[in-house]
């Protein structure tokens, strides 16, 4: 029998490694790999962390980000980009280069500021993701408390996301999506998404889970790849979210730690040792 594969297109994750596999790099490459997509990865930080929290971050020597980089975009065809952990000014100003530069197409920034577990990921000026990445971003994918420290002020309802959107977008990325994964509505999880002057609202319905570790990661990857197949924005990003609601309500009754959980990236697929 032969088996006729598709070449599928690369994308390129430039995140933190997080040693309980739940997010970060670990999270992307699951990601491109459930949508098809070649995944490579810079890796710019090295967490020990769990499912109950960060016990320690180490930095990866800017000059090894920038030769990865190098590795990278000097062999590939990357189509779409996506940022997560970015430790610290150093490393933040060697991406926003390569961005200035026109080397990261079709870049998705998700600015992790603090993780979930209240651990602090980056120890920089948070206004450089502002002034330094949105003008060449496609989709900026900030949560409501990255939102918040970002801008200042409270988000406490969706006419403050709506606003916050507005607000985020006058940096110059193409599109930003503020995720309502800590809002308050039992029932649905809502995202805002500002593209093209205007604002569109994703609503699913809240899963059930304490398995939510790593959403953040997945969304962001699961829009790049859909990017890097050629989706426009407003259908990637619908896309990515129906993605995530599955992966969430695959995994609910995961119990992998004693803390918050990855989600099932691979829902759907038939695993191969079964
Ligand atoms: N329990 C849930 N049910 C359905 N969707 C959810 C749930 N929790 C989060 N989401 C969705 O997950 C995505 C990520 O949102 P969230 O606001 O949690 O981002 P984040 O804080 O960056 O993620 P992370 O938890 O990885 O830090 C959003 O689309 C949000 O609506
Ligand atoms: C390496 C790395 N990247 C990103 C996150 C954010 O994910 P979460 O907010 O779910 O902790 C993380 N915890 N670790």
């Amino acid at each position: 029998m032969t088996t006729v594969t598709t070449q599928p297109p690369t994308a390129l994750t430039i995140a933190g490694s997080d040693s309980g596999g739940g997010a970060g790099i670990q999270a992307d490459l699951h990601t491109f790999a459930a949508h098809a997509v070649h995944g490579t990865s810079v890796v710019t930080s090295v967490t020990a962390q769990n499912t109950l929290g960060v016990t320690d971050v180490h930095p990866v020597p800017p000059e090894t980000v920038s030769a990865q980089l190098d590795a990278v975009l000097s062999d590939f065809d990357v189509r779409a980009v996506k940022t997560g952990l970015l430790p610290d000014e150093t490393i933040l100003s060697i991406v926003a280069e390569r961005a200035e530069a026109g080397d990261l197409p079709e870049l998705v920034v998700d600015p992790v500021l603090v993780a979930a577990s209240g651990d602090k990921l980056f120890t920089g000026d948070f206004g450089a993701y502002l002034e330094r990445l949105s003008p060449h971003t496609i989709v900026f994918t900030p949560n409501i408390h990255e939102a918040q420290a970002l801008l200042g002020g409270e988000i406490t309802g969706l006419d403050d996301m709506r606003e916050a959107a507005r607000a985020l977008a006058r940096y110059g990325s193409q599109a930003v999506l503020v995720k309502g994964g800590h809002g308050k509505d039992p029932e649905k999880a809502t995202d805002v998404l500002w593209t093209q002057g205007q604002i569109l609202e994703l609503s699913a319905p809240r899963v059930d889970t304490p398995n939510t570790h790593g959403t953040g990661c997945t969304l962001a990857s699961a829009i790049a790849a859909r990017i890097a197949h050629g989706h426009p924005v407003a259908q990637a990003v619908g896309g990515a979210k129906r993605y995530l609601t599955e992966a969430l309500t695959a995994a609910a009754s995961w119990r992998l730690g004693a803390g918050p959980g990855p989600v099932h990236h691979h829902h759907g697929r038939k695993s191969t040792v079964l």
